[in-house]
């Protein structure tokens, strides 16, 4: 059985649909990635699973229980890092911990969970004296503390520099490694590519694709391309036939073309059939990032709206 299944969701904001009919679900261990531009509905999505935001219509199910009308026992088994937190300004870094314990039945030992996280140091610290890093790190020991069947991570690596980064990767391979079902809110391919088994992505409110990252790069419009300067006269009328072909170009005496792995093969044997040396010839993989670009539309919604109403029906963290 999934650990999280959302079915049909929709939330609407005044009269803006800003989730539409949103479906998937998450395996029990597996990272699940909602990777989508600015204001795609991400975030709104994952307050729905976490209980804080009541969808308007569809099913959110964690565990097979309702997250708004079972919501205490969804926290006891679904630990949440929400994309901008608050802590009382006094609070000191160990206070916060034992805090978060406390009300855990049966919480994780957060001593080692601190020292993963780089907050050793800063026990004593006060939130409102930790770095912006230093919170994020706070916030996601928080998000684990109550040692979690479920976590969400709403843009967990924002505001960490490139080696916190890694680290926070490395803890959240481990997390998964231990059993924890992470569902992961993130902008960074990269950190898609390495930590999620499976991706959403998420556009104007719908899940526009729905595959492991390698598939993501599959369905690229051209999954490779090749650039070289020929030695010798081309057609382009053969270039263009050749199987899988996305485009091709000029550009300084270059042939620039893109296409499936298929097409460089046929390339390669039409360049000795006709004995033209290819040179300086450049063969580029696509990425996540051009998968990301062909399934996403180019003017993404980044309209800023004024709350509405329904922030009410946003519970305390
Ligand atoms: N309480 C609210 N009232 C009105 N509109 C809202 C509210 N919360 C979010 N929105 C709007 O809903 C849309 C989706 O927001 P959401 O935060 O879910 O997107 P997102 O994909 O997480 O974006 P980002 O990547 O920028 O965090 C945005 O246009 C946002 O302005």
């Amino acid at each position: 059985m999934p650990v999280i299944e959302v079915n049909g969701l929709t939330k609407t904001y005044g009269d803006r649909t800003v989730v539409d009919g949103v479906s998937f679900s998450v395996e029990e261990g597996e990272i699940f990635g909602i990777l989508g531009p600015n204001g795609a509905g991400k975030t709104t999505t994952v307050e729905c699973v976490e209980g804080l935001r009541t969808p308007d219509a569809g099913t959110v199910r964690v565990a097979g229980l309702d997250p708004v009308a079972d919501h205490g026992r969804v926290t006891l088994l679904l630990g949440a890092q929400l994309q901008e937190s608050e802590l009382q300004a006094k609070i000191t870094v160990r206070e916060a911990l034992e805090l978060y314990s406390a009300f855990h039945p049966r919480p994780a030992d957060w001593r080692p969970l601190a020292e993963r996280l780089g907050l050793t140091e800063r026990l004593g610290t006060r939130f409102a004296k930790l770095s912006g890093g230093q919170k994020q790190r706070l916030f996601i020991a928080l998000a684990l503390v109550g040692d979690p069947r479920v976590v969400v991570l709403d843009e967990l690596t924002t505001g960490l520099d490139p080696r916190a980064r890694r680290d926070t990767w490395q803890l959240i391979e481990d997390v998964r490694d231990s059993g924890v079902t992470v569902l992961l809110v993130t902008h960074f391919m990269e950190e898609a590519q390495r930590l999620c088994d499976r991706i959403a992505v998420v556009d104007r409110g719908r899940v526009t694709a729905l595959d492991t990252p390698a598939g993501l790069i599959g369905r690229a419009a051209a999954s490779t391309a090749v650039s070289f300067t020929p030695s010798r006269p081309l057609d382009d009328g053969e270039l263009a036939a050749l199987p899988g072909v996305g485009s091709v170009a000029r550009k300084g005496g270059r042939v620039q073309l893109t296409g499936t792995d298929e097409t460089v093969d046929e390339l390669l044997s039409l360049l000795a059939r006709r004995r033209v040396v290819a040179g300086g010839l450049r063969v580029v993989d696509a990425t996540l990032d051009d998968a990301f670009l062909d399934l996403t539309a180019p003017t993404a919604d980044t309209t800023d709206t004024t709350d509405t109403a329904d922030t009410a029906d946003r519970k305390e963290a």
